[in-house]
């Protein structure tokens, strides 16, 4: 469904990303896992155009999205949800939901019921506004925003990053809902957590200094665990 090769990314001269090559198939939870500062949200920023890639090719149900434009790849089912959130603080809940429902192409005018089911918290906050949430309702508010849109390709970058310890199972548990309750989304998901990348993931990718070092349906501890902060 979503296949970069030789992605090369990086920020005015500084090239981060030589190899990303990566490949998610429909409905899968792929995990790029890696140390802080490998290049891992770099790859994901080139994946979702808001970095134009330097060089390499990026394909989705067979077509290429090398040159499109992030609304453009959005519109073709792209949702992102970066690292630090990025939702608006001085918008209230609905009016944040509001915004992810117009990078779907369909723009729906009303929020799906079912966001609210999968994310009850959102409900009863409905007209605070976001800065006002905490981190971890913050988090889901993010999550919610972007599946709003109703995507077919998820990009997470480390949902559970900056999350008070108690809330990261809460974060966990809705990823895991996502992927039951929608099997045909494709997620993309950066993740730091050895145990929880175990349980959710179909496939895994690691990368070190820029490049894909290991991918595999297993993640082999003995082999994998100088390539992560475990
Ligand atoms: N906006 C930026 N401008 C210049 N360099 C950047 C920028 N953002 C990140 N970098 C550099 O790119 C490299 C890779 O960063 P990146 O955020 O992709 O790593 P990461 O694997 O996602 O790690 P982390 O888990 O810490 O986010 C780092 O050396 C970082 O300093």
């Amino acid at each position: 469904m979503l296949k970069s090769t030789n992605l090369e990314v990086g920020y005015g001269d500084s090239v981060v990303v030589r190899e990303g090559s990566i490949e998610v198939k429909e409905g899968q939870v792929v995990c790029l896992m890696g140390r802080n500062g490998v290049g891992k949200s770099t790859l994901m920023k080139g994946i979702m155009g808001v970095l134009k890639p330097i060089q390499g090719e990026l394909s989705y149900k067979g077509e290429s999205m090398i040159d499109s434009s992030p609304t453009a790849r959005a519109y073709r089912g792209f949702g992102y949800v970066p690292q630090g959130r990025e939702i608006f603080g001085t918008l209230t809940v609905q009016e944040n939901l509001l915004i992810g429902l117009e990078t779907s192409e369909s723009k729906p005018q009303t929020i799906p019921k079912w966001i609210y089911e999968y994310f009850p918290v959102l409900l009863e906050m409905k007209n605070r506004k976001g800065g006002e949430l905490s981190g971890g309702q913050q988090q889901q508010l993010a999550i919610a925003r972007a599946l709003a849109a109703n995507p077919n390709l998820l990009l997470l970058d480390e949902p559970t990053e900056g999350i008070q310890p108690n809330i990261v199972a809460e974060i966990q548990a809705i990823i895991e809902t996502i992927k039951q309750k929608q099997p045909k989304l494709s997620i993309l998901l950066i993740e730091q957590s050895f145990d929880f990348a175990r349980r959710i993931a179909d496939y895994y990718y690691i990368m070190d200094n820029g490049k894909i070092v290991y991918k595999g349906k297993e993640l082999k501890e003995g082999e994998i665990r100088h390539l992560l902060s475990i």
